[in-house]
């Protein structure tokens, strides 16, 4: 009845082992900082294949801690193989994370750069499991692809969902909200990094091999302004800062695919 998880001062990232233990005991947890200097150049890592169509959006919504566009995953639609992927991972959903200012949002951090938000599009292996809830328990089972974000020039690629934002201002409203490429979403660069890490909120899963794209994409101060129009709780509470901070590295290894 009280107040779940979110991002608040009182059930925010610094409470949440207080439900989740794994939040603090966890070997492999997410975000991380990113240091080029410290990743390793792997030439075994495989080029990233995507092979998104259009048609299998299905829905628009205000999660209450993000605003998310969730796809129809019961067949072989919209499938990640490739990059350090063993098997075919489906698309379910995609989603942001983003600062209350241009200046920090992105949950990983590259180099010291905080981006202004982060992109995270979720897939699951479907070929060794068989929903997504069961595969967001495998340690194996989740591909997350993280895009940062960055404020410079407008992204036409984002406006379809930003300008139906005003629909699904309120925690858990939603539209229908179709053919949309997730595609369009990605730079025209692949270069990757990718580590072994979890879920970046509640339930804090260690099932997800991230993948981070080094390309940003971009888009314009007034489109990032408008992902601050959703409402966490209520009309007093912007949805904004809706990221976990960075995360022990413990004893992982990062890879990327390029030199
Ligand atoms: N920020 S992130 O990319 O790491 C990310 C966060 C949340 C999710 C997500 O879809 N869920 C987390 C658990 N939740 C509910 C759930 C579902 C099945 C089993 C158990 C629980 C769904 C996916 C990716
Ligand atoms: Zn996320």
């Amino acid at each position: 009845a009280g107040c779940g998880w979110g991002y608040g001062s009182k059930n925010g990232p610094s409470h949440w082992h207080e439900q989740f233990p794994i939040a603090k005991e966890g070997s492999r947890q997410s975000p991380i900082e990113l240091k080029n200097a410290e990743t390793k150049y792997d030439s075994s890592l495989k080029p990233l294949t995507l092979s998104y169509d259009a048609s299998s959006a299905k829905s628009l919504t205000n999660t209450g801690s993000s605003v998310q566009v969730d796809y129809e995953d019961g067949t072989d639609r919209l499938v990640l193989t490739g990059g350090p992927l063993c098997g075919k991972y489906r698309l379910r959903q995609f989603h942001f994370h983003w600062g209350a200012c241009d200046d920090h949002g992105s949950e990983h951090i590259l180099d010291g750069t905080s981006y202004s938000a982060e992109l995270h599009l979720v897939h699951w292996n479907a070929e060794k499991y068989c929903d997504f809830a069961e595969a967001a328990k495998a340690p194996d089972g989740l591909a997350v692809i993280g895009v940062f974000l960055k404020v410079c020039n407008e992204n036409p690629a984002l406006q379809k969902m930003l300008s139906s934002l005003d629909c699904i201002k309120k925690k858990g409203s939603k539209v229908e909200f179709t053919d949309f490429a997730p595609c369009a979403l990605l730079p025209p660069c692949l270069n990757y990094y990718t580590y072994l890490g979890s879920l970046t909120t509640p339930p804090l899963f260690e099932s997800v091999i991230w993948i981070v794209l080094k390309e940003p994409i971009t888009l314009s101060s007034e489109q990032m302004t408008k992902f601050r129009t959703l409402e966490f709780t209520g009309p007093d509470d912007p949805m904004q800062d809706n990221y976990r901070p960075p995360q022990p590295l413990k004893c992982r290894e990062i890879r990327k695919n390029f030199q």
